[in-house]
Parts: C-alpha cells; structure tokens; sequence
C-alpha cells in the first residue's frame, strides 16, 4: 500500500511521521513544492527507522506527481499556515489556488483514491476538493473535527483534573473559530456526563477555550500548531487503511443530513476502507440545531467565494 502526503511543512511532515511509526503503509511519498525540503525530511524519517522500529519507505519529492501513482489515500497539507491575529478563512485566496491544482494532479495519478483535507480553511478546502475531483462524496474528508474534540478532551481533563483517555467528547460544525461546536452537554467522562461535574461557568470556558484552540496556539507560537493535527490526521488514515470502522468527527459533504445541502460541514461518521461509509445521527437540541445550521451558513458563505472567483 501506498499512501501520500503532499506538503512536507509542519503538518505534513508531522502526518507522515506518525503514519510510518504506526506502520500503515509499505510506502510513504512526501511531496512539496520547494526543492530538497521534502527529500531532506523524508530521509531524516527514514534515520529514524532503526530506532523506532518500522520499515515503512519514505519518499521525498519535488512536485514529481508520478511517484504517487496508485496511492489509495492522499492527504493535502499544502498551503499557507495563519499568522497571529488572522483567521483561518483569511486564507483562501492562495489556498484555494495550491489545493485545487493538487488535486488536479493527484488525480492524474490515483484516480480512484481517498483524500483527506487539511489545508485551510478546511471546510471551504474540502468543498472545493470534491467539486474540483469529481470524486464520490465518500472518499473526500476533512481533517478538523478529530482534531477539535481532542483539543475538547483536552480542555475538559485539565478543568476535571482526569486522563483524556477517558473522556468522550465530540466537537461537530465547521472548523472555524466561530463555527465549531464542542457539544459539552453530550460529552461524558467514562459514561457520566461532564456537566455533572462543571458549573455553568466552567462548561462555557471549556467549549470557549476548544473554539479558539487554534488561535490560542498560533498567538503563541507564531504559526499554527502541527503536533495535534498530524496525529488528528494520520487517526483518520489508521481507521481507513486498517478498516477500522472508528467514528470519528470528519469534513463531510451533507446532502440532507443534518439538515443541510451542498455544504461540507464536520459530523460524526464511520471511517473505513471506502472513506467515510456512514454519518452518524446526533440527536441535537434545537438551540445546537441553530448554532449547527449558523455554522452552516457562515461555511456555505464562504463557498460562495470559490463561485464568485471562478474556482469551481
Ligand atoms: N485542518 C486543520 O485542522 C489544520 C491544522 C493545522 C494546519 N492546517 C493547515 O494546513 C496547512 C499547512 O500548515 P503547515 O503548518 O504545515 O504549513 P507549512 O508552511 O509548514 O507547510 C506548508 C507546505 O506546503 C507547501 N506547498 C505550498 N504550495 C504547494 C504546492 N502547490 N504543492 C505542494 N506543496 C506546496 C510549502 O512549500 C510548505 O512546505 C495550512 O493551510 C494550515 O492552516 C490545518
Ligand atoms: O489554527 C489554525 O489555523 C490551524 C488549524 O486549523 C488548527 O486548528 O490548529
């Protein structure tokens, strides 16, 4: 098997490398754009081999689209990170550009294969993959959801002083600072819910803190984060190279389902060999169905862009 990561920056090379430690594939490519960077990575991986113990091959190349043929599933990272004070929806002039000529030519090459997106903004990135591949709905994804309820569970241990391990707690929407949605009021600690635990007070500094997650970290590091993205993103490979059938928290394009039409939204769904092969019901109260269906239209509203520049 034969997977591909294209963007060998921060979460790129982060995915790749928590893929060949989890041994998901016989080979890895790492493509970007900038000469050497992702062969130097990729060989520095490679030095790590006999310490860790896979025998996964990484491979770097420069834009060498040809050395993907065949990958069964593709993660695009390529693009511009956010800078301090902007928001990931900034970003979509150049993003838009880089991920639709990726796909172009991914496709060239693996034709049948599964995507997952993560450049941002990661909603409108992943609409415009599945509009631009042509691909069934199934087999493009959106890497956020996996990543924001883990940030979730972090939140949550830290205020109920408990391992993250044994939480549950899920975080549904868009993938934006103010469009995602950590569903406090469902998550659970080893079956119990949270909310017995937390004032009112503490619940909405959690989910508060969960929706700037991603600022928070890029105020203090000065681009944004990667440790947790790779491993939200290479969480999503494991469950569909090795047929897990997880449920996870993905990108999706919503043809009906919660209510929604012709927009990619984050939604609990079970992900195994095909990509995403079932979305999973939340029963939502109506004030989460509202917040759900604003998250929706500031996402569609963004779309609206791709159309208004001739993206798509
Ligand atoms: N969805 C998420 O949860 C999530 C999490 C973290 C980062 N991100 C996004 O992922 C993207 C990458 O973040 P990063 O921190 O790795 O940035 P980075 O700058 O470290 O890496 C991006 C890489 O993309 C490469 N690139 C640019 N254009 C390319 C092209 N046409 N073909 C191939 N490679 C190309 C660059 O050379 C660079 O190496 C950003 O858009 C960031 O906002 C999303
Ligand atoms: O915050 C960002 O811009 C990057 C990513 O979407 C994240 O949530 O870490």
């Amino acid at each position: 098997m034969k997977i591909t990561v294209v963007g060998a920056g921060a979460v790129g090379a982060t995915c790749a490398d928590n893929i060949a430690r989890k041994k998901l594939s016989e080979e890895l490519i790492l493509l970007d754009i900038k000469e050497g960077l992702s062969e130097g990575k990729a060989i520095d991986m490679m030095q790590t081999a006999a310490l860790l113990g896979f025998d996964t091959r990484i491979k770097g190349v420069t834009n060498d689209y040809a050395a993907t043929a065949d990958s069964s599933v593709v993660v695009i990272t390529s693009g511009l990170p956010r800078k301090p004070g902007m928001t990931r929806e900034e970003l979509i002039g150049t993003n838009a550009g880089i991920v639709k000529s990726v796909t172009e030519n991914i496709l060239k090459y693996s034709p049948c294969t599964i995507i997952i997106v993560v450049s941002n903004p990661m909603d409108t990135m992943n609409y415009l993959t599945l509009k631009a591949s042509g691909l069934p709905k199934n087999k493009v994804l959106g890497m956020g959801g996996v990543l924001d309820s883990s940030r979730f569970k972090y939140y949550l241990s830290q205020e109920l002083a408990c391992s993250p391990a044994d939480l549950n707690a899920v975080v549904i929407g868009g993938h934006g600072d103010t469009t995602m949605i950590p569903l406090i009021k469902h998550a659970t600690w080893n079956s119990i819910p949270v909310t017995n635990f937390l004032s009112e007070e503490q619940q909405q500094k959690i989910v508060a803190d969960t929706m700037v997650g991603g600022a928070t970290l890029t105020k203090l590091i000065g681009t944004s984060a990667w440790y947790a993205p790779g491993a939200g993103t290479a969480a999503m490979v494991e469950s569909i190279v090795r047929d897990e059938k997880r449920l996870l928290s993905c990108g999706v394009y919503l043809d009906g389902e919660y209510g929604q039409n012709d927009v990619s939204l984050v939604v609990p769904v079970v992900l195994g060999k095909n990509g995403w092969e079932k979305i999973v019901n939340f029963e939502l109260n109506e004030q989460e169905k509202e917040t759900f269906k604003k998250s929706a239209d500031a996402v569609r509203g963004m779309n609206q862009v791709l159309k208004d520049e001739k993206i798509i």
